[in-house]
């Protein structure tokens, strides 16, 4: 086979997903040169196979959900979903699987594309292996930046992966809607798939072997559960699964833990994610193929002047959007070294991911939704924070009653109690997402409280849960 050689470029950035167009980006807005090396489609998981097309399948069961909550509205609301129309504005969504598009905007800002599997096999060097076999040696200036995300990971359940499952990537691209789904997990994939198969008009069984949405604050976990289960999702909490079988019939049969069977059409595997470092030449850089990278906060690894990480590949939060971040840090320090200028790297400085440890914000797009930043009140005890909970029912603000008849939605708010200022919030009921930007600001801002009480909400809307929440915590007298 043919091995050609590229040597002029500064950085090589192997991944085309969210983070590694982002690493490209910030090092070429710095005066670098950039290559991103991908095999699949530029855009990465989030664009094909998660974010969007997981969105896109969910977005239209909640508008009609929605209006079916407004006394007058609802008495408009006269069909069911148009399943087809669903899928196609999903594919639309998805660009129809095509990375035109993310390919010109690369080319657009300055970054080169070479496409097949990369992998180190030097200091400073990629070997790319194209689709026909033929080589190119490419030889970075600078850095190399690994951003190859992440797959979903397939646990040793007897019979599992010969039952050939769904993964997220089947079920956020799916042609039909199956007609019925088991879901093994309750984490957020397997939240947000049954509420969008539940949806769509699949009969949805959930088998999670803890309560869903583990990690989050309880309440949300719950309202979810109770929300899945008004719905006609079955949901099994607690319930670990011992099997699974692909039977003639061509549907699914999974026995659980506590020995009853669930059979259904297919079974999504919704159970995590497996670091695509397998096969990326990471032990010529003296790390262990097939583990998570670890970098420190400036996303380069420990030990190397040359060999940066970024995204779900380091495990450090598995999000695009924190993907990113990291991203916009690893490009910029990227540059910032090679022109020997200064690097900002102490706590949120411009070179660090510093929110990472601190104020990851999240949205679980359930109905409803979830949205949460900063420590629960679980980490936080368990981080040794003196804190104190504040808790108020979202149905009783007033927005909130406008927005829904019967508005569901619990807020919780962590105080610490030694610097008077926020470490997380949560907020879980309908289209609580828009509100999860203020709640980030007041954390990373570490806004005092006796402050927040001049940020004054609108009335009425829904935002007025920040007053409620003061108020519950009691106003400053001095
Ligand atoms: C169903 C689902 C829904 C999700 N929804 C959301 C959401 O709503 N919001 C959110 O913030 N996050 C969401 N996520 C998480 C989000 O998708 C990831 O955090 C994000 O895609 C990570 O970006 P990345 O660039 O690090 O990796 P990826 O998006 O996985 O991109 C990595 C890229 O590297 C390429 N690659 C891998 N190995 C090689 C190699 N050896 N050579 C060349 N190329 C290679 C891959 O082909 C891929 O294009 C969701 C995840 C799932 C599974
Ligand atoms: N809206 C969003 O932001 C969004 C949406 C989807 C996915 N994501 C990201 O994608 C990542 C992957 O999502 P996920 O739901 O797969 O992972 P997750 O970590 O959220 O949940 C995994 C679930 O699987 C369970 N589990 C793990 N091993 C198991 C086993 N052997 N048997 C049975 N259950 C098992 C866990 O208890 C948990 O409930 C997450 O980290 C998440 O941040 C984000």
């Amino acid at each position: 086979m043919t091995q050609t050689s590229e040597t002029g470029f500064d950085v090589i950035v192997l991944g085309a997903g969210p983070t590694g167009e982002n690493i490209a980006d910030r090092a070429v807005r710095g005066g670098l040169t950039a290559v991103l090396v991908e095999q699949e489609l530029v855009g990465g998981e989030c664009s094909y196979w998660a974010c969007m097309p997981s969105k896109a399948l969910l977005r239209p069961g909640e508008a009609v959900r929605a209006a079916r909550q407004v006394g007058g509205a609802a008495q408009a609301v006269t069909g069911d979903l148009d399943v087809r129309a669903v899928l196609d504005r999903r594919d639309s969504f998805t660009s129809h699987w095509s990375d035109q598009g993310q390919v010109e905007w690369a080319t657009g800002a300055g970054i080169a594309l070479v496409r097949g599997h990369g992998a180190l096999t030097g200091v400073r060097e990629v070997t790319v292996t194209a689709a026909d076999g033929a080589a190119t040696v490419l030889t970075a200036r600078h850095a190399v930046a690994i951003a190859t995300g992440s797959d979903a990971a397939v646990p040793d359940i007897d019979g599992l992966r010969a039952a050939r499952p769904w993964t997220s990537r089947e079920a956020t691209s799916a042609r039909a809607v199956p007609e019925s789904l088991a879901i093994i997990g309750g984490g957020v994939v397997a939240t947000e798939m049954a509420t969008a198969y539940a949806g769509l008009g699949a009969r949805v069984t959930v088998i999670a072997r803890t309560g869903l949405l583990g990690g989050m604050e309880p309440f949300a976990g719950e309202l979810v559960t109770a929300a899945l289960r008004e719905r006609g999702v079955t949901v099994l909490l607690g319930t670990a699964t011992s099997g699974v079988t692909r039977t003639a019939d061509g549907g699914v049969e999974i026995r659980t833990g506590d020995g009853t069977t669930v059979t259904a059409a297919e079974v999504l595997v919704a159970t995590g994610r497996t670091p695509r470092t397998g096969d990326i030449g990471l032990e010529t850089a003296g790390l262990t193929p097939g583990d998570w990278i670890t970098v420190d906060d400036t996303m380069r690894v420990p030990g190397s002047d040359w060999l940066y990480a970024a995204g779900d590949v380091t495990h450090r939060v598995l999000l695009t959007h924190q993907g990113k971040y990291q991203a916009r840090a690893a490009g910029d320090v990227i540059a910032a070294r090679a022109a020997g200028a200064p690097v900002s790297d102490a706590p949120w400085g411009a070179h660090v991911a510093t929110a990472d440890h601190a104020a990851v914000p999240q949205v679980v797009f359930t109905d409803p939704q979830v949205a949460s930043v900063g420590l629960t009140a679980a980490a936080a005890r368990a981080a040794g924070h003196r804190i104190r909970v504040v808790d108020y029912d979202l149905g009783r603000v007033a927005g909130a009653s406008l927005h829904a008849d019967g508005y569901t939605g619990s807020a919780r708010m962590v105080v610490d109690e030694e610097r008077r200022v926020l470490l997380g919030v949560t907020f879980a009921g309908p289209d609580v997402a828009e509100l999860l930007h203020s709640a980030t600001i007041a954390v990373v801002g570490a806004v005092p409280l006796d402050r927040l009480w001049h940020a004054v909400p609108a009335y009425p809307t829904v935002s007025e849960i920040w007053l409620r929440l003061l108020e519950a915590y009691g106003r400053p007298t001095g």
